[in-house]
């Protein structure tokens, strides 16, 4: 389990060594922590660090006094380096320092702004020192200007690795917000302890790959803001069958997706769920659509029945409902049933407050504004998309029920109690029938849970892993391309595959 903590509480642990008198020393370990990482991407890039070209763009406070640090070594090992000084009071002894090894240092201003991003350009890795914990809103000129600088993940041919020191510049380092301009990066070297900005909203998707460098904070660590489930912890959540098992001790997922105008998303989720692994699938839904599942999964039992006649252990409902009566209907009932229940796409309009933590909602942006708006709360979508975690959190509290909302990281807030976000997906899994995927793939976690209700934040901790599942699979069906939500089920069986071998 990866922990993440709020900038806040992460410069809080920070106090009593700086007032103990180990800043420099906090910083030593900061500064090799990324001249490690930097050396490690610039060797695996280019072969050597010697001849290498590194631009460091260091900001007024400690942030850039460790990139000026780290550059300082890579000078060391026959590199160049250019500073590029983003405010007049830069850490003076770590600009000695870079200075003594040889570095020249320029200023940014915003004539030479352009003359700059062609330095960077032209180098082979950006050090970004600009801002760290300490930075209040997004970039202010003239470092602003250095924002259209693009890290090589996101572009074709030549292009700098960007390099985040501790965080992307102009990113909230609690709520990974952006307020303005802000850097995006190809690898974030975060110190202390990975920062909640870098696991949320725009900061996750700037931050690129994340690295962690221990400088000693951990016993001062205590509430972690975000946590991120691992291989093992997904592992510890499967429940494979054993061998006195049979179809009803497994688990019976009942789903209520679809409908005459969207059948498309009951195969999907059905599909899903029995990639995932289930006892049995009972559908319910109308006779069209169940004639449907009967032929491309004729394992599933389907009836157009109500939720009080099924037995089955847990609930997926909601997706390619549409306006269909019956399938709402059901949705409602799921919801009200007591057992786990994944509600979906048009069913989400109808939770309301006092929902349970075994109810677990999964909207889009869009779908958590509408939600969040019928609750009284006035909000837009751009909000919600800016400041994800604050607002996934609010839902949960609102309704009671664990709300799992849907990005490039998903956040999955359970109500009172922690946050988990997981990023292994592909944008190309943005596509029309993902999520109905996800909710087959939920729906059979929950079904074939033995473990119940348990600790709080127990059914946030199922639906991290199958976020992560479905991440995973879609990042596989990928392998860089496009992705088409009816080969997910057969990549989510591979990946689980791979969770049980090990
Ligand atoms: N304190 C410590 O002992 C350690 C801190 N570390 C580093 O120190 C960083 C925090 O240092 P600081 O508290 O100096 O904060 P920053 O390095 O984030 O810098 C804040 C400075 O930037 C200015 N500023 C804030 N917002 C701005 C904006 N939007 N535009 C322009 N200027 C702005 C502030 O006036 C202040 O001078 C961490 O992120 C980490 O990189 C590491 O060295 C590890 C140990
Ligand atoms: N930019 C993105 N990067 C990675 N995954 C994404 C991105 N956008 C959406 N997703 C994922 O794709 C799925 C889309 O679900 P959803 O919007 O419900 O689609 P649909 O309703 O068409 O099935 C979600 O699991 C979401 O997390
Ligand atoms: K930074």
């Amino acid at each position: 389990m990866i922990s993440a903590y709020s900038g806040t509480a992460v410069r809080a642990a920070e106090q009593p060594l700086l007032d103990a008198g180990a800043g420099p020393d906090l910083m030593q370990k900061a500064a090799y922590g990324l001249y490690h990482a930097a050396s490690g991407l610039l060797s695996s890039r280019r072969g050597r660090i010697y001849g290498s070209k590194t631009v460091v763009l260091a900001g007024a406070g400690n942030n850039g006094g460790d990139a000026l640090y780290a550059a300082s070594r890579l000078l060391a090992r026959g590199g160049s380096s250019t500073a590029v000084l983003t405010a007049a009071d830069v850490h003076p002894a770590a600009l000695a320092a870079f200075r003594r090894r040889g570095g020249k240092v320029l200023t940014l201003t915003e004539e030479n702004t352009g003359t700059v991003l062609e330095l960077c350009r032209a180098s082979d890795l950006v050090l970004d020192g600009i801002l760290g914990t300490g930075g209040k809103g997004g970039l202010r000129s003239p470092a602003a200007g250095l924002a259209v600088l693009e890290p090589a993940r996101l572009r074709r041919g030549e292009a700098p690795a960007v390099v985040a020191c501790d965080l992307p510049s102009g990113i909230n380092a609690d709520t990974g917000e952006a307020r303005g301009a802000y850097l995006r990066a190809d690898l974030t070297v975060t110190f202390g302890a990975p920062k909640a900005g870098l696991m949320a909203g725009p900061g996750a998707a700037a931050a690129g790959q994340i690295e962690c460098v221990d400088i000693g904070l951990s016993p001062q660590l205590r509430t972690a803001g975000i946590q991120r489930l691992e291989d093992a912890d997904i592992a510890d959540l499967l429940r494979p069958p054993a061998p006195g098992d049979h179809k009803y001790s497994r688990g019976v997922l009942g789903i209520a997706a679809g409908s005459t105008k969207y059948p498309g998303a009951a195969v999907l989720a059905t599909g899903a769920a029995l990639a995932t692994g289930v006892g049995m699938v009972r559908f319910l839904g109308p006779e069209p659509v169940c004639q449907l599942i009967n032929l491309l999964h004729p394992e599933a039992v389907c009836s157009q029945g109500g939720v009080a006649q099924a037995h089955v252990q847990a609930w997926a409902a909601g997706p390619g409902a549409g306006e269909d009566e019956g399938q709402l209907r059901r949705a409602v009932d799921a919801m009200a049933s007591g057992l786990p229940a994944v509600i979906d796409a048009d069913a989400i309009a109808a939770a309301g407050p006092g929902l349970g933590p075994q109810v677990i909602l999964t909207p889009h942006a869009g779908e958590l504004t509408a939600l969040l708006n019928s609750l009284g709360n006035r909000t837009d979508r751009a909000a919600v998309e800016g400041d994800p975690l604050s607002h996934v959190r609010h839902a949960a509290d609102l309704t009671g029920a664990t709300v799992l909302l849907k990005g490039w990281a998903t956040l999955v807030a359970a109500p009172g109690g922690p946050v988990y976000s997981q990023a292994e997906a592909t944008p190309w899994l943005a596509t029309a029938g993902s999520g109905d995927t996800l909710s087959g793939i939920l729906g059979a976690l929950l079904a074939t849970d033995t473990s119940g209700p348990g600790s709080p934040g127990h059914y946030a901790r199922l639906a991290a892993a199958a976020a992560s599942i479905h991440g995973r699979a879609g990042t596989l069906s990928a392998r860089g391309g496009p992705v088409e939500a009816s080969g997910l089920p057969a990549s989510v069986r591979r990946v689980l595959a791979g969770f049980l071998q090990d």
